[in-house]
């Protein structure tokens, strides 16, 4: 009797041994994956110093402003140089195919740490101005979306589209409004993405050619990011560059009311996946690449995590940094003449007003997380050429 009391303790305690082992087991196993979405620089990823060096692609209507907005901030609070256009301009030469000498300060100063204002791009002269070990990336979007956006945008400007009424009505008959592909006024009207990236958007779209020129982006451009995955984009671009999660969480900027957002039928989205086939081209690939990177390099469990963490964050700042929770203004009820967005074309472009009362130091870094593309360069040009003549932003009658 004794014995078997005995035998059965002894089965009890090899029971309670095996259950606390299990729950260590998976209390490490919980404690791993909590403690991998707090690890600043990733595991499995190189370390080292954050990447200083960076040349964004700055494409048209594709949530690049935003993307902008991101490496001004990270420039200016690194102190770091960035290569903006030279006297009073407001771009890189653009459209013309970029040339080393619009980017001011050329010459004296031997290289930059980052470019990112629009240009059309042309590796040789880039290279001129940024160093060997240059992080290359660019920003795609959904071309039907990217050339309603543009359409709105560029309606006064581009010849293409002011005769047109409606994205509709051009896309039904784009020869009768794209009579002349020359002019350089038209690039906004057909495969934008494309023409950006230094490539001919009257191309034929043959598969040869446009299989040669997919793979040069990729030769040249470590990440291209997709708009209508700008999260996931922008966890993926923080762990490339090695940068906290502060440095890339950012508001939606350049954004247009609902009401100048117009609705596309299917046959207009068909019609506009054709018209700028190249585009189109272009972004499936990349869309398609981005995946297969996030898949490999983080997998489902932790891309997500990722991104709740950084939407998490912007939800923070916003409530810390923006009036009524964040919502968009128009330009007429932004209440800062600094912070209203460029109004060009039939677009109402949005922006925000910041809550009252902030300390000067939150004010700072609110400030120039809505700050327009247009104001914060003239505000770096400022910082970086204080003995130059400011840019003069027109529309703020500075
Ligand atoms: N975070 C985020 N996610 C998705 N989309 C975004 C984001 N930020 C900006 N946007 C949209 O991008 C459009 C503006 O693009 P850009 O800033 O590249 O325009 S510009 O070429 O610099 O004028 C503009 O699109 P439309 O509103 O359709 O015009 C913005 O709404």
């Amino acid at each position: 009797m004794m014995s078997m009391l005995g035998g059965l303790k002894r089965y009890f305690r090899v029971i309670l041994l095996l259950l606390l082992a299990l729950t260590l087991l998976l209390l490490a196993g919980f404690l791993h994956s909590d403690l991998e979405l707090d690890t600043p620089l990733f595991g499995g990823q190189a370390e080292g110093p954050p990447v200083t060096n960076i040349m964004f692609l700055k494409t048209h209507k594709t949530a690049s402003s935003t993307v902008l907005n991101i490496l001004y901030r990270f420039a200016e609070t690194h102190n770091l140089s960035v290569a903006l256009p030279a006297g009073s301009r407001v771009h890189l030469g653009y459209p013309w195919l970029f040339l080393a000498r619009y980017v001011e300060g050329v010459g004296s100063q031997q290289r930059f740490n980052i470019m990112c204002n629009h240009l059309r791009f042309n590796l040789p002269q880039v290279q001129k101005v940024m160093p060997n070990d240059t992080f290359y990336f660019s920003i795609l979007r959904n071309p039907v979306f990217q050339l309603e956006s543009s359409f709105i945008y560029y309606k006064t400007y581009a010849p293409a589209f002011r005769g047109a009424p409606s994205l509709d009505a051009f896309l039904a008959s784009p020869r009768t409004f794209y009579n002349d592909s020359r002019l350089l006024r038209n690039v906004y009207a057909k495969n934008n993405m494309w023409f950006d990236f230094g490539f001919d958007p009257n191309a034929q779209c043959e598969e040869g050619y446009v299989r040669a020129r997919i793979a040069e982006v990729e030769r040249r451009f470590q990440l291209v990011l997709i708009a209508e995955h700008l999260d996931e984009s922008l966890v993926l671009l923080r762990r490339r560059l090695r940068w906290a999660l502060d440095d890339v969480v950012a508001f939606r900027l350049n954004s247009r009311s609902a009401r100048s957002v117009a609705r596309l039928s299917p046959e207009t989205r068909e019609r506009a996946r054709s018209w700028c086939a190249l585009d189109w081209r272009l972004y499936e690939h990349f869309n398609r690449t981005l995946w297969a990177q996030l898949r490999a390099e983080l997998g489902p469990r932790r891309l997500r995590g990722e991104v709740e963490r950084l939407r998490a964050r912007r939800r923070e700042l916003a409530t810390l940094c923006l009036q009524d929770g964040g919502a968009l203004k128009n330009h007429t009820q932004i209440r800062d003449p600094r912070l209203r967005p460029y109004q060009p074309g039939k677009a109402d472009i949005l922006g925000y007003n910041l809550r009252p009362g902030l300390d000067n130091r939150t004010l700072g870094v609110c400030q120039r997380l809505v700050m327009p593309e247009l104001q914060y360069m003239a505000r770096l040009y400022a910082l970086q050429f204080p003995e130059k003549p400011r840019k003069n932003i027109p529309f703020l009658g500075a």
